[in-house]
């Protein structure tokens, strides 16, 4: 099982991986291997599928791989690998005449220089950030390869997740083992959800499951990895680890294939057995752990940053530091991601900038080591406050603008990425400001909750110390009470209730998707709740036009949630 972190659309360079892969696997003995959902072109493709010349790529690019791993003498072993296929006689919808779907997300098995079987999914996710039913034809047929007197059950993602359909026909036609191929997208305690369902699909259909599933960032989405093959009873005989490519090699032990006859909508193909040693010693399999939780969110936000920098060729990150907790935070996330020589910090002190915004800042880049600079703002700001006659909150604001044009100046001057320093529960209630600090290409906290930003700054200063190593955020950032700075001895909480009751009222609102009187139930003040609420509602217009950021919740801002700007609330 090889665990692979494609670029979307690099369909020449996702190829040549496959190919070092199963070099890789065929090197350790491995009789078959698998590769994540749409491992050539990468995932999600979203309105890629509806453009003919891509799936024609993506079509060709499937059959001279097939050639190429022959070519490369692996063409004994069987290669199971996910792409767009099409383009297929649009499925019209009704009587529109709008772009349909002209694709399948399907999987293909290669062999001998030539594709032998393919699989086209059955369930489409149509829910959270999947659009699947909008872009691809759902196939209706299951898979079955022979091998070695073994039959395998093939099957893509989503439909593992759904009963009856394929997974139910797996054990009807008695598999004795079933591979999924998945772009399964991380979410904080999704492995508690994930594992089970592999593991209650195993016992379910007394088959072994082996589960690939990509690693990687794609915009707003990480993938975790974490492969994993259940056996019949359901114990794990083998784990990838999350966030690192990986091949997973593992022996195994299936059932032989008893049935000579199958249903007529399972297809079964005769594989040729291939120059394989069956007598070869066994190998012991790794069985990954899973790290800690707060662990496990850092590193899919380093990941998500790394990939986004590198995927889309950013030389380095620009931020600024304000001595706050979020651009702490923000910037250790950078620096584990691509290295503090690759992160630029820049304080941009105003007339209202408390000291110790400036040494925290200093102590910060110190601890880092990044390129640090000082970005005085005051007489930036003097010159349009008096031209257009600006006070009060406007004038407040022109300060964070201010700061958002020295950074989107020193990006073009220098090529620079820059971070968005906003947390979730800012941006739940529009607390920022638009064209200010909510500048920016990525936003590494955009879906995590002030009161989490504090939980991993602690968890990784004390990371660090547990290797012996400087912690990287100052303890007076993490310690002292937030404030925009925008004014005299402003903090936030003159605009808002603690960030302990905030971020519970928006967890119950978000991502727990309750009344206001739901959430009054819970205990909460009404008014307080009414107040958030509002707040929430009104900034839906400045999330839309928001840097993207990665999902590490059920409920991330986004494709997740979509909600009317213009609406008045009736509950
Ligand atoms: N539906 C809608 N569609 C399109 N535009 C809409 C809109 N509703 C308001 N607007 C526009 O929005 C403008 C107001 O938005 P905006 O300019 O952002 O300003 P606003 O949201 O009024 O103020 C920003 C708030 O964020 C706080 N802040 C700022 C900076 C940093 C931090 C921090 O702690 O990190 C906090 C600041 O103290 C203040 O409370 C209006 O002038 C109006 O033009
Ligand atoms: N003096 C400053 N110098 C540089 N950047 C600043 C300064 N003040 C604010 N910023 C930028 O604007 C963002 C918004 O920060 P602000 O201090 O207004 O609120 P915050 O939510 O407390 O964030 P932080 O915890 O990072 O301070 C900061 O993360 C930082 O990137
Ligand atoms: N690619 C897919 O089909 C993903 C859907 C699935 N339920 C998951 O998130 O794991």
């Amino acid at each position: 099982m090889a665990q692979t972190n494609p670029v979307l659309g690099d369909l020449e360079g996702n190829s040549r991986e496959i190919i070092r892969l199963t070099r890789e696997a065929a090197e350790a003995g491995s009789d078959l291997v698998a590769f994540g959902e749409m491992a050539i072109s990468g995932y999600p493709i979203e309105d890629l599928a509806m453009r003919p010349s891509f799936l024609a790529a993506a079509h060709e690019r499937v059959d001279r791989l097939a050639v190429e791993l022959a070519e490369a003498g692996l063409g004994d072993v069987p290669v199971i690998v996910g792409h767009p296929d099409g383009p297929f006689e649009p499925r019209l919808l009704g009587t529109s005449n709008a772009p349909t779907a002209i694709a399948q997300n399907a999987a293909s098995v290669l062999q001998g220089g030539r594709v032998v079987a393919r699989y086209a999914k059955h369930h489409l996710p149509n829910y959270s950030v999947f659009d699947e039913y909008r872009i691809f034809i759902p196939g209706d047929e299951l898979l079955v390869i022979r091998l070695k007197g073994i039959d395998v059950a093939l099957l893509i993602c989503e439909d593992l997740w759904r009963d009856g359909g394929p997974v139910s026909r797996v054990l009807t036609a008695d598999a004795g083992l079933l591979v999924v191929i998945n772009g399964s997208p991380y979410e904080r305690d999704k492995d508690e959800v994930r594992l089970p369902l592999v593991t209650r699909r195993a016992t379910e259909t007394d088959t072994i499951v082996a589960y690939v599933n990509l690693v990687g960032g794609q915009d707003d989405l990480v993938f975790d990895g974490d492969s994993v093959v259940v056996d019949r009873d359901g114990g794990i005989l083998a784990r990838a680890p999350q966030f690192r490519e990986h091949l997973l090699v593992v022996d195994l032990e299936p059932e032989a294939a008893t049935h000579a006859q199958l249903p007529d909508d399972v297809r079964r193909i005769e594989l040729s057995p291939g120059a394989v040693d069956s007598e070869k010693p066994p190998i012991a399999a790794d069985v990954a752990e899973l790290p800690d939780d707060r662990q496990q969110i850092w590193d899919a936000i380093v990941l998500a940053l790394r990939d986004y920098v590198e995927k889309n060729r950013f030389p380095s990150v620009i931020l600024g530091l304000s001595g706050g907790i979020d651009s702490a935070v923000c910037a250790a996330l950078a620096a584990d991601a691509i290295g503090a020589e690759r992160v630029f910090g820049v304080s941009m002190p105003s007339r209202w900038s408390s000291d110790h915004s400036r040494s925290d800042a200093d102590d910060l880049a110190e601890r880092i080591g990044l390129h640090y600079r000082t970005e005085a703002i005051a007489d930036l700001v003097v010159p349009f406050e008096n031209q257009l006659g600006l006070t009060d909150i406007a004038a407040e604001n022109l300060q964070a603008r201010t700061r958002g044009v020295i950074l989107m100046g020193l990006s073009n001057q220098e090529g620079h990425l820059v971070l968005t320093t906003g947390n979730k529960s800012e941006l739940a209630v529009g607390y920022s400001t638009i064209y200010g600090d909510s500048v920016g290409g990525f936003a590494p906290l955009k879906d995590v909750p002030k009161m989490l930003v504090w939980e991993l700054a602690r968890w990784r200063n004390s990371h660090a110390e547990a290797l012996g190593l400087t912690p990287p955020i100052p303890e007076n950032s993490i310690s002292k009470p937030p404030s925009a700075e925008l004014r005299p001895g402003q903090t936030d909480q003159d605009s808002l209730p603690d960030y302990e009751e905030l971020d519970a009222i928006l967890e119950a609102y978000i991502n727990g998707g309750l009344s206001i009187a739901d959430i009054v139930e819970l205990g909460f003040d009404t008014a307080t709740v009414q107040r958030i609420t509002t707040l929430v509602d009104r900034a839906e217009w400045k999330r839309r036009q928001s840097a993207i950021g990665p999902k590490i919740s059920r409920t991330a801002f986004g494709r997740d949630r979509r909600l009317p700007i213009t609406y008045r609330p009736s509950l």
